[in-house]
């Protein structure tokens, strides 16, 4: 983890950051969920592309498919309250530990601007060895969120979130996605992105406008 995403940790003390809007307090968990959450969480993103690219003999799927509800019943026990979860929070795994998020590495995490790479999986393919084009604004959303939590901005939400599919993103290639606010106005925070790959070449680009939450708001 860089020293700059260390540093983010503590943006939940900034004054006003827990104040505003209806939204509950969120803290970056202390140690990424122990020692095997991270192992957990890649096996489950490997069980993921297995299950969708996968065609299996019936007993074998019949397998999977026991041991799959014996693991949900191990760990449905566990269940927390959102925020007390590692699964999103955990700044020093890939996607924070959520597998909703694309499985991608920050390194840069500052007020100029936050960097991640990472490829898309074959849990992410659309067609033809291209990234599903839901996947993309998913990659974009997150970026803009910390992006704003990396400004000092408090807790905002995405209003709106535009992307330019420029090229093809292809699955299993190493990628970059770098943005930065471009200016703010009152609540609205107006950010830009750009996913590339390693060469450069821009596959696309982004904005979006991140407004502060009025308190109460949800
Ligand atoms: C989860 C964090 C883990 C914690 C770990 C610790 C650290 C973590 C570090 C980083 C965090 C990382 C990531 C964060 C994760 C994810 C980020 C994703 C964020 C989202 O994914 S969030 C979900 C999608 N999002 C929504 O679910 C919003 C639904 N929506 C609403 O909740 C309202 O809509 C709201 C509140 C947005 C505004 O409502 P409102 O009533 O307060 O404001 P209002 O409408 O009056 O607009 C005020 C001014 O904005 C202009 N304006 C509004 N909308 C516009 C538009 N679309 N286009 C152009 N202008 C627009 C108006 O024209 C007016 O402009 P003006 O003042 O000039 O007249």
């Amino acid at each position: 983890m860089s020293e700059q995403v260390e540093r983010g940790r503590g943006r939940g003390d900034v004054d006003g950051y827990e104040k505003h809007g209806g939204f509950p307090v969120y803290r970056a968990a202390e140690d990424d969920g122990g020692p095997d959450f991270g192992r957990l969480i890649e096996a489950m993103r490997v069980l993921q592309d297995a299950a969708v690219s996968v065609s299996a003999p019936a007993d074998v799927v019949r397998q999977a498919a026991e041991q799959a509800e014996a693991l949900a019943a191990l760990l449905e026990p566990h269940r927390v309250p959102e925020g007390q979860q590692p699964g999103g929070r955990s700044m020093g795994l890939p996607g924070r530990g959520s597998l909703l998020m694309l499985p991608w590495t920050v390194d840069k995490f500052d007020a100029t601007g936050v960097r991640s790479t990472g490829v898309f999986r074959r849990f992410h393919m659309g067609g033809n060895g291209a990234a599903h084009g839901g996947t993309l604004p998913l990659l974009f959303d997150d970026l803009f969120g910390m992006i704003t939590h990396a400004y000092g901005r408090p807790i905002s939400r995405t209003a709106y979130l535009h992307v330019n599919y420029r090229k093809i993103t292809p699955i299993d290639t190493p990628l970059v996605i770098e943005g930065q606010v471009d200016r703010v106005d009152g609540r609205k925070t107006f950010i830009t992105a750009k996913l590339m790959d390693a060469e450069g070449t821009v596959l696309a680009d982004g904005e979006a406008l991140m407004l502060v939450l009025l308190p109460g708001q949800p």
